[in-house]
């Protein structure tokens, strides 16, 4: 029988990144816009084998004492040859990089801070944040080939992935006028918020950093996450910046998303647009948190938290 191909979908999607769980999350989303999808990744040889769902992987080579970026020629030629129709990167300093260098190459157009994208012909309709996250733009970009950045959240990996045939790219001569001297390991945590089913957002309701117990403990009750508004993490530095939720933040896609003092700025909100049940509880009955949440609490936090403590352990 002949094939038929699937027209919502383009011919050959391509996700370029360095850490494995970014790459995996991409390729999930190119896999639901593309027929066929590839990856091009630098890094630890053995970490090639994590990388799972896309057609083929493309190894660069190690990044020991290099940076995804002396990779460019390598990735602007084998960019030039195959021709992919979209490529994705992560909203990184670094993949707008990427994405900067291939459009000023290869003539391809740089969609940034996107929200959303589908694939329509032979290119993309995308949406994206515009006035610090108050609006929100549709663009629709009909070149040859793309290259979208795009945050943490958008795309889900999924728990069965196909293995992908690996290519070593044998003829790259890295670029490498920028030495990587020294990589230290990142202090502080590691957390995935926009992976948790359950997330507790905490804001300047909060009077103390030792009160974030209180929030930790009914976390900890109802098995979520705990996140937070940007002054907790920026300003008052008792969060990491991991944990902060918004538009210059993680964008979450939790089942339930409980806002504690959290007056429910746009620059917030937007992070949980797409929480399936919001629960708010805030002592101004005015907070425009109110109006997104599916359920509301007026009343001081330090009384509804210790109650609410107590009736989940109950
Ligand atoms: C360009 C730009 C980007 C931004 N990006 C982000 C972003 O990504 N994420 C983000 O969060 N913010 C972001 N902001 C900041 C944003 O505009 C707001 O200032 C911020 O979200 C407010 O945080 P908040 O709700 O914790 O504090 P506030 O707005 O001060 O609200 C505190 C709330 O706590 C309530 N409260 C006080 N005490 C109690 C109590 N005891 N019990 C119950 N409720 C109480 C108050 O009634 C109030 O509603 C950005 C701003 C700009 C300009």
């Amino acid at each position: 029988m002949k094939e038929v191909k699937d027209m919502s979908k383009l011919a050959c999607v391509w996700v370029i990144g360095e850490e494995v769980a970014a790459i995996n999350e991409l390729t999930a989303g190119a896999k639901t816009l593309g027929d066929e999808t590839a990856v091009l990744f630098a890094g630890d040889k053995e970490q090639v084998a994590q990388i799972l769902g896309a057609d083929k992987v493309y190894y660069l080579g190690p990044l020991t004492d290099k940076i995804l970026e002396n990779y460019k020629p390598a990735i602007i030629k084998l960019v030039a040859e195959k021709k992919p129709n979209l490529l994705l990167v992560r909203n990184t300093k670094r993949g707008r990089l990427i994405a900067g260098a291939l459009a000023a190459n290869c003539g391809i157009n740089v969609l940034t801070d996107i929200t959303e994208i589908v694939a329509v012909g032979n290119g993309v309709e995308t949406q994206r944040m515009v006035y610090g996250g108050a609006a929100f733009r549709k663009e629709k970009s009909t070149n040859r080939i793309n290259i979208a950045c795009v945050g943490a959240g958008l795309f889900q990996a999924g728990d069965r992935q196909a293995v992908p045939s690996i290519i070593d790219v044998d003829d790259v001569t890295p670029d490498v006028s920028i030495k990587c001297l020294e990589k230290k390991a990142k202090g502080g945590e590691k957390v995935n918020l926009a992976a948790a089913k359950r997330v507790v957002g905490v804001g300047r309701g909060l009077k103390a950093a030792e009160d974030l117990k209180m929030i930790e403990a009914l976390a900890a009750e109802l098995k979520a996450e705990l996140g937070c508004s940007r002054p907790i993490a920026e300003e008052e530095k008792w969060m990491a910046k991991e944990r902060y939720i918004g538009v210059s933040g993680v964008m979450l896609k939790p089942e339930v998303y409980i806002a504690l003092g959290i007056s429910g700025q746009v620059q917030h909100t937007v992070g949980i647009n797409q929480a399936k049940t919001i629960l708010a509880i805030d002592k101004d009955k005015n907070a425009p948190i109110f109006k997104q949440a599916d359920y509301g609490i007026v009343g001081d936090m330090y009384k509804v938290v210790p109650a609410l403590i107590d009736k989940f352990r109950k």
